[in-house]
């Protein structure tokens, strides 16, 4: 297979930077193009073919993944349509739909999924939409590897990706926001910030694994912490002063709706 991206950015790093560690593809059968040519260096050492042209990518890729913001796309898809026709097309933006994907891009067969960046570290969590009609069972197994590659993947109604972007797409940075504050707080009380932020992170990747492994539920793990009359009640009274789950619903509601409204 050539996997083809369009768009040297972030997920697109993200994703590629898996593929090649996870070895499902060796450098050359792996193409990026990028507006800008100055993306495109990281990508050009790593041996991967690089241009600025993207229907290049097009032309030679058996699967394009869209690596560009929502808001390229009405300047893009018009550009590739031709090039891509038999071919997979990944959608890996909120808001636009397969069907409009596929008025966009006659012929060829659209996907979606919603990624994220902790596909960086081999530990992306990404969810891809239930294959549609006429994509080949063969070229949805594929992109499933490329995920797999480097995370852990599952397939969803369409319907239900933008509830994924809530709590998966987006969340990283809800995470790295907390870690933030924590490491603020912790030198506020006197700690050195390499030390608070290694403290931070380690005690959200233990937490994590706990909630992965331990078989109990959030709930139950928070209340293993909290000693009657202890500190970390004390510390909780503060989540609750401040409508804590209200904040995160309240969150999770607007990326919702911002996912909404970017495909309209
Ligand atoms: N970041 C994240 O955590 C996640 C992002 N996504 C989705 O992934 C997609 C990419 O996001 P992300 O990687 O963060 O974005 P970035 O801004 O990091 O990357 C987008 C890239 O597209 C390039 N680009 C813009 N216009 C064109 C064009 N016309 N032709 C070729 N290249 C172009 C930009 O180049 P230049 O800078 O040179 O203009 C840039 O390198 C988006 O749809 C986003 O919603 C999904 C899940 C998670
Ligand atoms: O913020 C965004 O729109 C993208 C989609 C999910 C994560 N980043």
């Amino acid at each position: 297979m050539k996997l083809g991206f369009i768009g040297a950015g972030n997920m697109s790093g993200a994703i590629l930077d898996g593929v090649l560690k996870g070895g499902l593809l060796q450098a050359e059968q792996l193409w990026v193009s990028n507006r800008h040519q100055d993306k495109l260096e990281r990508f050009a050492r790593l041996g991967v073919h690089t241009t600025t042209d993207n229907c290049r990518v097009a032309r030679e890729a058996d699967l394009v993944i869209l690596g560009i913001k929502p808001q390229m796309f009405g300047e893009v898809l018009p550009q590739i349509a031709d090039e891509v026709k038999g071919k997979g097309v990944l959608s890996i933006s909120p808001g636009y739909s397969l069907a409009w994907l596929r008025e966009q891009l006659p012929g060829c067969h659209v996907m979606r999924a919603m990624p994220n960046t902790p596909l960086l570290v081999g530990k992306g969590c990404t969810a891809l939409a239930q294959k549609s009609g006429d994509v080949p069972e063969d070229l949805f197994e594929e992109v499933k590897a490329v995920f797999s590659s480097a995370g852990e993947v599952f397939v969803v109604p369409e319907d239900l990706i933008d509830a994924v972007i809530a709590i998966a797409g987006s969340s990283p940075a809800y995470f790295f926001r907390m870690a933030d504050a924590m490491v603020q707080a912790g030198q506020a009380l006197g700690l050195e910030p390499e030390q608070a932020l290694r403290m931070a992170a380690l005690t959200m990747e233990g937490s994590a694994r706990m909630l992965l492994e331990s078989g109990k539920t959030a709930g139950e793990l928070a209340r293993q912490v909290c000693s009657p009359g202890g500190t970390t009640l004390a510390a909780l009274t503060a989540f609750d002063d401040h409508h804590f789950e209200g904040m995160v619903n309240e969150a999770m509601e607007r990326c919702v709706r911002r996912s909404q409204e970017l495909g309209k």
